[in-house]
């Protein structure tokens, strides 16, 4: 699975689904620059749809936010990068009838034991970079953390990596941490919130080779 995240141009969305991008992420964060307007959103989802799976992030959302961005964009996922408890994602889920990806914040080892509490509750876990101290985004910062955390990781237990990755660290992080998932936003820009279809091509190009020689590693006697 590869999640280009932070699409806001059919320029660019297109050359994510062109790329063969599974997910593409769209988001509603007023700080951000890949923040999208409600009508914008709803027409680069309508774009997307059946093409990709259209993953719709949001950031602590009350109900009538989240009512209101689901309804416009109508996604194939929810993506909640906030603070949600897992009762909230349950709630969430329940309320929109849709899959919810919860982003959890990693910088140490620690922090992995907050996986545990949202197992079995969302349908799917993000590992990202925590945001650093003061920073005005909770995620798509374009940092990395430490792969090495994840080396203890349940094998069984499928995450998506994010933070931080790039075109030419995407091979190396999948290497190193047998994931089965990646997400990408900063990585393939230009400058923050202007994404590059070339970087788009190339992060695509890279993740799938390393996945598939990652596959070949897993079924070689
Ligand atoms: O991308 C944003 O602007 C954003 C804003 C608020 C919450 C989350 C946000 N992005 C989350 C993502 O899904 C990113 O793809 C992920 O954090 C990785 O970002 P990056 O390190 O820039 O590749």
């Amino acid at each position: 699975m590869i999640k280009i995240c932070g699409l806001s141009t059919p320029a660019t969305l297109e050359a994510a689904i062109a790329a063969g991008a599974d997910m593409v992420g769209f988001v509603r964060f007023p700080r951000s620059p890949r923040h999208l307007e409600l009508e914008h959103g709803r027409e680069l989802s309508a774009l997307a749809r059946g093409r990709a799976r259209r993953v719709l992030l949001l950031v602590d959302p009350s109900d009538r936010e989240l009512d209101e961005a689901v309804a416009a964009l109508d996604p194939d996922i929810v993506q909640l990068h906030g603070s949600e408890a897992p009762g909230r994602v349950a709630a969430i889920q329940a309320r929109t009838g849709r899959p919810v990806m919860k982003a959890l914040g990693i910088a140490e080892a620690e922090d992995l034991g907050r996986i545990a509490a949202y197992r079995g509750v969302a349908d799917g876990i993000i590992l990202d970079a925590k945001a650093p101290r003061g920073s005005a985004l909770p995620g798509g910062n374009g940092l990395p953390f430490d792969w090495s955390l994840l080396a203890g990781l349940d094998p069984r237990l499928d995450v998506m990596l994010s933070g931080g990755l790039d075109p030419a660290n995407v091979a190396e992080a999948i290497a190193a941490t047998r994931v089965r998932a990646v997400d990408v936003s900063s990585g393939v820009e230009s400058r923050p919130g202007v994404k590059d279809p070339e970087k788009i091509a190339a992060f695509v190009q890279a993740a799938r080779a390393a996945f598939a020689a990652a596959q070949q590693d897993r079924t070689e006697p």
